[in-house]
């Protein structure tokens, strides 16, 4: 059973299911999932997925949607799985390392501003959905120039941006739940201008993907 967790209801118009409130969250029943929109940004993705999982079992969580792609990053449409977040609004420019105070401590492990999603997991679908692996990174604002996007791309060695992915990873890890990331790439990051993006190619890539994946064994 999966649990799958979006932004916003459109990027999952194609789930099909028996809709159901949950606290501050709508959501869908469906044949080997059940689906949350979660609300954009950080602290919404985190909150639902801990508000779910303190009261629900969660076997594996999916956290799906659009994402703005770096220079050199994937292209326009293209699906890729995400398998480090990058938290870049946490603590300094440079990271929340000079702070010494780390984000996340399980066991002797310390997390700064790095987030890996399931490797086990994530390696399995790529190989069988055939899809790459990225480096995400994630803020609670998007890049409003190329300027901008193209330092943060330098800066995390990141090829993409979004912003729920490093909270769904960072929560994931605390939780001890299994999370992937799927990103389909709907525009240029730090580009507003609407007619530079592909919505349409981007919500077809996540149907096609999410459809695949709950269609395997
Ligand atoms: O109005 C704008 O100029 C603008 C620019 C980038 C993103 C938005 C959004 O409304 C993003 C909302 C949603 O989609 C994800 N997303 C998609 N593209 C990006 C991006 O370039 N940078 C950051 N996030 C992006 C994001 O995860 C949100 O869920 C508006």
């Amino acid at each position: 059973m999966w649990l799958l967790l979006s932004p916003t209801r459109l990027e999952a118009p194609f789930l099909k299911g028996k809709p159901f409130a949950f606290l501050a969250w709508k959501g869908l029943k469906g044949e080997g999932f059940v689906y949350l929109e979660t609300g954009i940004g950080k602290v919404n993705a985190a909150m639902a997925l801990a508000a779910y999982a303190a009261k629900n079992p969660v076997e594996k969580a999916l956290l799906f949607g659009l994402a703005g792609a770096y220079p050199g990053g994937p292209a326009l449409g293209e699906a890729v799985l995400v398998g480090e977040e990058v938290e870049a609004d946490l603590g300094l420019k440079e990271g929340l390392a000079p702070l010494g105070f780390p984000a996340l401590a399980l066991g002797e492990r310390r997390y700064f501003n790095r987030f890996p999603l399931d490797p086990g997991l994530t390696q399995g679908l790529a190989q069988a959905l055939g899809l790459k692996v990225a480096v995400g990174l994630t803020r609670d604002l998007v890049s409003e120039t190329p300027e901008e996007a193209l330092d943060l791309a330098r800066r995390w060695g990141a090829s993409l941006e979004n912003m729920e992915g490093a909270a769904f990873a960072r929560a994931c890890l605390a939780l001890g739940v299994r999370g992937v990331e799927l990103r389909a790439i709907s525009n240029p990051a730090g580009v507003r201008d609407k007619g530079a993006w592909r919505l349409r190619e981007a919500l077809g890539a996540l149907e096609d993907i999410t459809g695949r994946l709950l269609a395997a064994p």
